[in-house]
């Protein structure tokens, strides 16, 4: 299998609280890979682990052939992120905000217009960011990942916040990225619903363990084994989750 990106017992510890907890990702070449998990379960920490935001207490990943922590800095500039709400020069406008992070990442000025093509702000690059609204603004944070089209997206929960229209659009955006040019994304959620319309594989994350890996088929699969319909993915997910906690909890009493 052709993986562009992959983590080995990845491992993040805060004094004695296991965020992540040997995360083992295994993410395909051109894929869009949803990583999926309740609030807390350590979906960001893992991504700023890969972004080198924060070190890993144990483990190591792999991106397109080149190994953390040797290849840190080529590594950094495959990959374009957007990790929580993503700030903005208020009093700048979209394009503006645009062209620092350009400037930083040395592209050419026509990346911004790319980039601002690609989520579909050309027409509003000149309004201020301040007068943007909350799906203007994520937009404006995925054109910042996308600057200078980079192989590989981190994107954490782009669609916090959005209302349904909102999410329906970022969602669509996202889903067009591999074919419009070629990349692999990495994606992390809290809802099943926003993951199994994009994603091609799948991560279930609780408690910083990952639960489950594979193609949405295998997790279709896997709801008809445990006798849930194929259809209703939500309630595999959330079952998969109980299901953990109740373990953790029984283990816990031991
Ligand atoms: N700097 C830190 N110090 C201590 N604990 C932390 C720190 N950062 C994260 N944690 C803890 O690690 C766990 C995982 O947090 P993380 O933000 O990675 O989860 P998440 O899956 O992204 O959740 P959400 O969907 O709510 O953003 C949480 O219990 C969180 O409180």
């Amino acid at each position: 299998m052709d993986y562009i990106m992959t983590t080995e017992q990845l491992t993040k510890k805060y004094k004695n609280f296991t965020s992540v907890n040997n995360v083992s990702l295994h993410i395909r070449k051109g894929s869009i890979y949803g990583f999926l998990g309740p609030n807390g379960a350590g979906k960001s920490t893992t991504m700023k682990m890969l972004l080198g935001l924060t070190a890993p207490t144990k483990g190591n990943f792999t991106i397109d052939n080149k190994q953390f922590p040797a290849d840190r800095i080529s590594i950094l500039k495959e990959i374009g992120s957007f990790i929580e709400a993503p700030s903005f020069y208020a009093n700048l406008t979209g394009r503006e905000n645009l062209d620092i992070i350009r400037r930083i990442l040395d592209l050419s000025k026509t990346d911004v217009e790319d980039a601002l093509d690609l989520v579909g702000l050309t027409e509003f690059g000149d309004r201020l960011a301040k007068k943007y609204s909350l799906g203007m603004k994520q937009r404006l944070g995925l054109a910042g990942a996308l600057l200078g089209r980079p192989p590989i997206l981190i994107l954490d929960e782009p669609t916090n916040g959005l209302d349904p229209s909102g999410i329906h659009e970022i969602r669509n955006l996202v889903k067009s990225l591999p074919s419009l040019y070629n990349c692999t994304v990495l994606i992390s959620s809290h809802m099943l619903s926003e993951i199994e319309l994009i994603a091609d594989d799948i991560g279930i994350l609780n408690h910083g363990r990952l639960l489950f890996e594979g193609s949405m088929n295998d997790l279709r699969q896997y709801a008809l084994q445990s006798g849930f319909t194929a259809d209703n993915l939500e309630d595999v997910f959330l079952s998969i989750v109980e299901k953990d906690n109740t373990e953790r909890k029984r283990r816990a009493r031991l």
